[in-house]
């Protein structure tokens, strides 16, 4: 595969590129389908600098102040992240007086089915003034912009955050302390003076939904907000398969054994740092279900029934009311993979 990649860009290379959509006519990058087509694509703009720069002339923005995105009001389906045009961006730059030269400073984050190429910037240089104004939206903290945003808007606003946030920390080389240089594409960092090259991180974590039969756990964190209950997480330690992780961290957070588990779905999780949240349910034997609280990493766990899980996940919303002084327990929003384990489970009760 690398051969056949060097083989495509050095034939770029010999050719003028007047486009990025020379670049995606090629042979190499036409001949297949359109989700082929758009992999091999982006490939090549995390390859080529040259070819990376003249997309991102025609490509469209996700905007950042500070790591907060920018988000703007859709009607009654809450808050959209919004692509601008390469040429709107500088527009609103100029009015401003700020140069264009900025727009170097964006990511990659992809390639749409309407052929754009897009791109993360982070505009956090540029004092904020009315700069949301100008741009139409309101630039919003990240863990509030997850409870505001459209369901379909937030993988790309996830990952583009999280590629921005590593460039900001991820700045020298951790062997000979100088600074690292960005590649166009902000794909990789790699230090000049040992040819090291860093790519984008991520922690991979668990999370497990356990089941007795008839009940599932559920637990929390004194950092959660109040009556929230999830689903068991733990990072993975190095070396260890996600079915080790999976049986140590429900050992070490409730004192259980499990008999069997199975992988059902992944998401990204930019929260605190970039993790790879990998979704698995599990299941212990009703004989053996009694559980012992871990409280250095839990403030409570319990088992639940499913009546109770279809309540929880009924509040929709923060519950603010208490009910006769007890507050309501509620699990994470649909937008979580620990509401997709939750709504697996019940629909399994249901059969
Ligand atoms: N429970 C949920 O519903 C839920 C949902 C989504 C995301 N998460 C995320 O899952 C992650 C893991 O959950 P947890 O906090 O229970 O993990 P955990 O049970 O592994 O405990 C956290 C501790 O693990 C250690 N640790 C080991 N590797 C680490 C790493 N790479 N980064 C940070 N700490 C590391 C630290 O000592 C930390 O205090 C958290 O980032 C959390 O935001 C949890
Ligand atoms: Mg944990």
């Amino acid at each position: 595969m690398a051969l056949v990649w060097r083989k495509l860009l050095s034939t770029l290379n010999t050719q003028p590129l007047n486009s990025s959509l020379f670049l995606y006519g090629h042979p190499l990058v036409r001949c297949c389908s359109s989700y082929v087509s758009q992999m091999r694509y982006l490939t090549v703009l995390k390859e080529d600098d040259d070819a990376c720069s003249k997309a991102q002339a025609s490509g469209k923005f996700l905007l950042f102040h500070n790591l907060a995105p920018l988000l703007q009001k859709e009607g009654h389906e809450g808050y959209s992240a919004p692509l601008f045009a390469a040429a709107d961006v500088k527009g609103i730059l100029g009015k401003l007086g700020q140069s264009d030269n900025i727009l170097e400073t964006s990511v990659l984050i992809g390639y749409s089915q309407d052929s754009e190429t897009q791109f993360a910037l982070d505009l956090g240089i540029l004092e904020m003034n009315d700069l949301d104004h100008h741009f139409c939206g309101t630039f919003v903290e990240l863990r509030k912009a997850f409870f505001l945003l459209r369901r379909q808007d937030i993988p790309l606003v996830f990952r583009s955050q999280a590629l921005l946030r590593w460039h900001q920390t991820h700045q020298y080389c951790s062997q000979s302390g100088k600074p690292t240089e960005r590649n166009r594409a902000g794909s990789q960092r790699i230090c000049k003076s040992n040819g090291n090259i860093y790519y984008p991180q991520m922690a991979p974590v668990v999370i497990s939904l356990v089941s007795d039969g008839t009940r599932c756990l559920l637990a929390r964190q004194k950092s959660f907000p109040k009556g929230l209950y999830s689903a068991l997480a733990g990072f993975c330690d190095i070396g260890e398969t996600v079915e080790e992780t999976v049986r140590r961290e429900v050992a070490e957070e409730v004192g259980l054994e499990i008999e069997s588990l199975w992988y059902t779905g992944s998401q990204h999780w930019p929260f605190p740092n970039s993790s790879l949240m990998i979704a698995c349910h599990a299941s212990v034997s009703a004989e053996k279900s009694q559980i012992t609280i871990n409280d250095q990493e839990l403030e409570d766990a319990r088992w639940f029934t499913a009546d109770e899980i279809k309540r929880a996940l009924e509040r929709k919303k923060l519950p603010r009311e208490q009910e006769a002084g007890v507050i309501p327990i509620w699990v994470p929003p649909r937008t979580a993979i620990a509401n997709q384990l939750i709504q697996e489970w019940i629909n399994k009760q249901s059969k």
